[in-house]
């Protein structure tokens, strides 16, 4: 177990890199031609898997396009190779980048129409492929395929086979050093965020669809590689390389290696490329093959390889002491809140109807700094579609929403959320697979931009973006006293401690207004408590709140002032003293009158109704 821990003491990147240097040494240790070819063409199918991964296990999107891209890339470099463009870089780039422009115009269409739209367009795309070469027959060679290319050169110097073979293995490793590097950071967080839920997404200010067109056009580049690579190795290609049988070969290789993890797709590929393919039976069978084996393997394998992989790790990491099922703390105590520059929210006259339901009509409210603004009401009143308004997830059918002095009605909601608007979710919204940590980090995607170039390369500008995400997210666990919790995996925590984290991620980017959803139901007593000391200190601290809540107690014991929907409508605004003894909210919340219960609040109603359920 001491060898265990020294191994994990090494960072975790050293090992797939050592890999690839084995992989790159291959020949000097005596492999022979046909193995290397072999080798060659798991690298090129790994390339294709692993575009597959970025836009299905992380950006969420079924795309089978990965096929067409590589078709792409690959007569990209024939018809340069041909014109007497025999560099490899060169090749390499122009294919890369016409790879990139196919994903990008097809991406388009189908992430715009949204569903399924994508996998469908993206499917016929590939279906298309041989009769488009078919089509530019004379150019492409048609059917026939595209021969009389010339061997690769760099920098003007023919590559021999062994050279081209170094060629293919570094460009594999350089691409999965950029997949790695992009998928361990706020972006790679962004994109999980987004698989899981894309309002979840939007509400810590991604836009859904820059982000999936970006997840399947990025994921179109190494797939433009392999097509380069491909072309030089017989120095001649034909369509059928590039058929349905292909694409679901990438598929059932991504499924296999697991689609969400960026080494799963070598994996994948290298299982496929030196197993199945080598036997001349499989071929012919090989679409039943990965058709079954995508049916059975959806099923049995969900996360694949890697799935296996990660939970054999665990074991051996608990095994060795090095992790532990830590037990909650919520006595753990609470840093004190950073000043926060909350703004005024205004809506003003908001009016929503879905077909013919009115769900607000001309809803005014108003929530200023340094204050918590209840929105109560009864189940169906209007409150979560106000929130949803506030947000930009529905757009008011008329009225203005303003943050300070930013009018927000109608922008979409990533937009809202760069203005400065930040919410918690009725049910706990936490990506899968993230510490608590890069959750609570996440909520920082609209500040402080760090681009994805900056990003692959590691330039500065993304790690001084990465030390202030890491910092202000330490800031936040700490200030809901969370910070042992920090490695932990998010979504293993029991709900008391989702909810803490949802506001931690609200909180760390310092938003203007701050909207809590039923932020205490189903959290015990000792929760609630734990809960309200914290919004308290949060407007203290300056924070214009915004709390839905039927919890009418934990509203009158927070609330600077409540504003009550009934059937869409605001029927009474004011203190909590004043809503208190209104006749038509306690008529309207609890459906009792005044006659009926004599002078009695409604928290004397809530108290009295749930002695009768505890009896
Ligand atoms: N997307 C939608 N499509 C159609 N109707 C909707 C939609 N969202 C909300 N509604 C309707 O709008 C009205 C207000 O619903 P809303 O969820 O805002 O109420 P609420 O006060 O938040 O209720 P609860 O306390 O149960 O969450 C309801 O009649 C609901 O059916």
């Amino acid at each position: 177990m001491t060898i265990w821990r020294s191994l994990r003491a090494v960072p975790s990147w050293v090992y797939p890199l050592a890999c690839g240097i084995l992989i790159l040494l291959l020949p000097t240790l005596g492999m022979g031609f046909a193995m290397t070819r072999q080798v060659q063409l798991a690298c090129i199918l790994a390339l294709v898997v692993s575009g597959l991964s970025l836009s299905l296990g992380y950006a969420g999107e079924l795309a089978l396009g990965q096929a067409a891209m590589y078709a792409a890339g690959a007569y990209t470099a024939g018809l340069m190779s041909i014109a007497g463009y025999t560099d490899i870089l060169l090749q390499l780039v122009v294919s890369g980048l016409v790879a990139l422009a196919v994903g990008l115009v097809t991406g388009i269409p189908g992430l715009r129409l949204g569903s399924w739209s994508l996998a469908m367009t993206s499917f016929f795309l590939v279906l298309l492929v041989p009769d488009i070469i078919a089509v530019f027959g004379e150019t492409t060679g048609g059917r026939n395929g595209l021969s009389g290319l010339e061997p690769a050169t760099l920098f003007g110097q023919l590559l021999d086979s062994d050279q081209f073979y170094m060629v293919v293995v570094l460009v594999a490793i350089a691409w999965f050093t950029v997949m790695r590097n992009l998928v361990v950071s706020r972006h790679g967080i962004a994109f999980r965020t987004l698989k899981q839920s894309p309002v979840l997404a939007s509400s810590v200010g991604v836009s859904v669809f820059r982000m999936k067109l970006l997840g399947y056009a990025i994921g179109a580049f190494p797939a433009g590689l392999a097509g380069a690579l491909f072309a030089n190795i017989d120095l001649y290609i034909s369509p059928e390389a590039f058929g349905f049988t292909f694409a679901t070969a990438v598929l059932a290789a991504c499924i296999l290696g697991g689609a969400a993890s960026v080494y799963g797709a070598a994996v994948g590929a290298a299982i496929m490329q030196l197993g199945p393919n080598q036997s001349a039976d499989f071929q012919e069978y090989a679409l039943v093959f990965y058709g079954g084996f995508l049916i059975v393997g959806g099923v049995l394998l969900s996360g694949g390889l890697a799935k296996l992989a990660k939970a054999g790790l665990a074991r051996l990491d608990r095994a060795a002491g090095l992790t532990g099922a830590r037990e909650a703390e919520p006595d753990a105590p609470r840093q004190a809140v950073d000043p926060m520059a909350g703004q005024p929210l205004v809506v003003d006259g908001i009016s929503k109807a879905f077909g013919g339901n009115q769900a607000l009509s001309n809803v005014q409210l108003r929530a200023e700094p340094g204050e918590v603004t209840a929105l109560i009401g009864p189940n169906g009143s209007g409150k979560t579609t106000t929130l949803n308004m506030i947000c930009g997830f529905y757009k008011p059918d008329s009225g203005r929403i303003l943050i300070g002095d930013s009018e927000v009605q109608g922008l979409s909601p990533d937009r809202v959320a760069r203005v400065g608007v930040a919410r918690t979710f009725q049910t706990p919204n936490v990506p899968e697979h993230v510490t608590v940590l890069e959750a609570v980090a996440s909520g920082r995607y609209s500040t402080d931009r760090a681009s994805m170039f900056s990003t692959v390369l590691r330039l500065p500008r993304f790690r001084k973006v990465r030390a202030a995400d890491i910092a202000e997210a330490e800031r936040a666990l700490a200030m809901v006293g969370m910070s042992h919790l920090a490695n932990e995996t998010a979504t293993a925590l029991p709900l008391g401690m989702r909810r803490l984290l949802e506001v931690a991620r609200s909180v760390v980017a310092k938003p203007g207004v701050l909207l809590l959803d039923e932020v205490a139901s189903g959290l015990d007593e000792d929760e609630v408590e734990r809960l309200a000391d914290l919004i308290r200190d949060l407007r203290d601290a300056g924070a214009t709140v915004v709390l839905v809540e039927h919890n009418f107690r934990l509203v009158l014991s927070l609330a600077n002032r409540i504003v009550v929907l009934a059937q869409g409508t605001v029927i009474a605004d004011g203190s909590p003293a004043e809503i208190e003894q209104n006749p038509r909210v306690l008529s309207e919340y609890l459906g009792v009158s005044v006659e009926e219960t004599g002078a009695r609040t409604i928290a004397d109603e809530e108290a009295a109704i749930s002695e009768e359920v505890k009896s």
